[in-house]
């Protein structure tokens, strides 16, 4: 097994530390040794668990300080044609399939399917091992352990890396594909069986339909363009234009059925598009399989004529620093062939110098706040990673997190975004704050010495719940009304108090501004009278938009040799690059602050209904002719405008229940009393 990790897991591993997508599958009849060479056994382990551990060596050899990397994990199986993910919690019998979508940029996905960042090689192999134990699996006529699905195991690497101040992100993803056995139909089979086997075959049909295509596709495109070169060569560049969909031949490209099986839909770029992709062709030695070991090895020569496009996967912001420095630098080698090499007329050539300094400094402002923006993106996720156990759509409830602080969490709409916001929750002292506390009071259990048993409202032993208990989850739905309410307004007027800001804000930029206008206008008009030009009023500068002005070059400084106030002009122009960038951040902070609020709010909310719920159980669970609590007594109650209190729990006041759960946090949930009393 270590040969063919060092034959074929080393270039996956090469080819994923550089950015490229790259996939890995393993073809061949049933019983070849298919989940051997991809899974393993404990005692000699398999391809994927030595991509998974050479993953996370390289990481920890990486010796530069600011390099990261990233790992996430997911795991599906196909089977009878449905997607199921492997690492889903299991607290569902029959879970529903998965549906495969096609993003117009980023290609087929699975919908919903958990994603799962791990850190290191234990916690990848855990995974693997989790989904392996939950494949389906059934006895054939060759093997007693044959996989019924097709299992494919992907990890998505991303790396980041902080050079020179030069960022650079690339992500490559790997699918590591064990294919369920191609086998013969035998009608000893039960029916469930006869099903799998034909869906198996099903999909590897199309599979095998897919490869012949693509490499027939491949081949046509390779023979096209050597004829285009010939004819090229020969009669100009005319001769190979209309080659995009006929062939040298006059033949057209084929239609690649991808959607007919969801494997290949799944693996649609892995086979023929941007993915650097390795057929494992599995054969077994027996001469009985002969005429399986032949469909296997066409199937694998076929494979091999197909001419993939991988390219490295760079993030977009990445991308775009790196563009703009690539500018940045043929604008700068421009200006210093203009230093080099005066022409005639001065005035002209500095007209030009001084619109081509100005993009630089703009282009240069633009990457100091991107690789800004980018490598703080980068460390917050990184941090919220480290200080959280995360598990993205686990367990259906969508993810999972271990923290001990209370916080509401906001996901990315966009499905191929890692996109993941977390609101950490105010716990203001001595006031009844909702947010902290999401578990609604009835589903927090206790036990009362003494009492029968009452739950969901129902008197199940003839005991009904004091009304006492009632009166004080009265006060406290009041009570949380009340604090929703000051929060709503505290809220609200520090919106306005943020937008009030931003208006002044705005207000000073445009004065300034103004300002710098006239000042330069009056330097540049000074300056003129100085040399003893005539001043044309005209040329002064217009009042709006010193940037554009400045990027144009200016209309004064175009007909006048005052080369000293284009210094001062760059300066202004710098300056209002600034503050334009603050106020934007600023906006944005309020943007953030209102959402923020909107999601606490609707905590509050949720809990208010809660509550609400819980009281209205309380109240029909009261004995017969008892009155409901609208007493005065909590008529005055709701009436008084205070701040709102804490309220003591006098029906538990037993010392470990005030440990456990909040002062504010009534328990009303009684399971029977079989504790020994204390
Ligand atoms: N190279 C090998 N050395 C030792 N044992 C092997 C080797 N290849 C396969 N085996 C053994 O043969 C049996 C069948 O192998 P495996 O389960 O990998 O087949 P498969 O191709 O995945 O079958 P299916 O398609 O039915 O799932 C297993 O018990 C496995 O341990």
């Amino acid at each position: 097994m270590g040969s063919v990790f060092q034959d074929l897991g080393v270039s996956v591993l090469a080819g994923a530390s550089e950015g490229y997508n790259v996939c890995l599958f393993a073809y061949g009849q049933t019983g070849s040794g298919k989940t051997y060479t991809m899974m393993g056994t404990p005692a000699s382990i398999g391809l994927t668990p030595r991509i998974c551990q050479g993953l996370f060596r390289t990481e920890a050899s990486s010796p530069e300080e600011q390099s990261s990397c990233r790992v996430e994990i997911s795991f599906l199986e196909i089977y009878n044609e449905r997607v199921r993910d492997l690492l889903r919690g299991s607290e569902q019998k029959k879970p529903s399939p998965l549906r495969v979508r096609e993003h117009p940029e980023k290609g087929p996905y699975v919908q919903g399917l958990s994603q799962h960042v791990v850190s290191d090689y234990k916690q990848a192999v855990a995974l693997l091992e989790e989904g392996i134990a939950k494949r389906i699996t059934a006895a054939t006529h060759v093997h007693d352990a044959s996989s019924r699905s097709h299992a494919i195991f992907s990890i998505q690497y991303t790396q980041a890396i902080l050079e020179n101040n030069l960022p650079s992100e690339i992500v490559s993803k790997i699918n590591l594909v064990d294919l369920a056995g191609s086998e013969r139909a035998d009608p000893h089979y039960c029916r469930d069986r006869i099903t799998e086997g034909s869906n198996i075959n099903k999909s590897l049909v199309t599979l095998g339909i897919v490869i012949s295509a693509l490499a027939q596709n491949s081949q046509m495109f390779s023979s096209c363009q050597s004829i285009n070169s010939v004819a090229s060569e020969g009669e100009g560049s005319t001769a190979g234009s209309q080659s995009s969909s006929l062939s040298g031949g006059g033949r057209r490209h084929c239609f690649i059925p991808y959607r007919d099986s969801v494997l290949t839909w799944l693996l649609k770029d892995s086979l023929g598009g941007n993915s650097r992709t390795i057929m494992i062709a599995t054969v077994s030695p027996s001469c009985s399989s002969y005429n399986e070991t032949l469909s296997t090895l066409r199937y694998a020569a076929h494979a091999r004529n197909i001419v993939n496009k991988p390219r490295v996967n760079e993030d977009a912001s990445v991308r775009l620093i790196r563009e703009l420095r690539e500018e940045i630098d043929r604008l700068k080698s421009m200006l210093l062939s203009y230093e080099m090499q005066r022409n005639p007329s001065p005035s002209l050539s500095e007209e030009r110098e001084g619109s081509i300094s100005d993009i630089v400094l703009q282009n240069e402002l633009k990457v100091e706040q991107l690789t800004k923006d980018w490598s703080d993106r980068w460390r917050d996720k990184k941090e919220l990673l480290e200080q959280y156990s995360v598990d993205i759509n686990r367990d259906r409830a969508g993810f999972l997190i271990h923290s001990l602080l209370p916080h509401l969490i906001a996901l990315d709409r966009d499905v191929l975004s890692t996109g993941v916001t977390f609101y950490h929750l105010r716990a203001s002292e001595g006031t009844l704050n909702c947010s902290t506390d999401l578990s609604p009071p009835h589903t927090t259990n206790s036990r009362v010495e003494g009492e029968g048993r009452w739950e969901q409202g129902e008197c199940r032993t003839g005991v009904h719940p004091p009304r006492q208990w009632v009166e004080e989850q009265h006060r406290y739905v009041e009570c949380l009304r009340e604090e929703i309410q000051a929060e709503q307004r505290r809220a609200e007027k520090d919106l306005e108090r943020e937008q009030a800001q931003l208006k002044q804000q705005q207000r000073d930029i445009q004065q300034w501004i103004l300002q710098e206008k006239k000042r330069l206008a009056a330097s540049e008009a000074k300056g003129k009278q100085e040399l003893g030009v005539q001043t044309d009023p005209m040329s002064l500068p217009h009042p709006e938009g010193l940037v554009s002005e400045a990027m144009e070059g200016g209309s004064s400084s175009a007909t006048s040799p005052l080369s000293s106030t284009v210094g001062d002009r760059k300066r202004v122009v710098q300056e209002e690059l600034l503050k334009h960038h603050a106020l934007r951040r600023a906006e944005s902070r309020v943007r953030r602050k209102r959402l923020h609020y909107q999601l606490e709010r609707i905590a509050q909310k949720r809990h208010l209904l809660e509550a609400k719920r819980e009281l209205q159980r309380l109240e029909n669970a009261l004995p017969p002719g008892q009155d409901r609590p609208t007493s005065p007594e909590l008529g005055s109650f709701s009436r008084t405008r205070g701040p709102p209190r804490v309220l003591r729990r006098h029906s538990f006041s037993s010392d470990i229940l005030s440990r456990l759960y909040p002062q504010h946090t009534p328990i009303f949930r009684l399971v029977p009393a079989s504790l020994p009393s204390a």
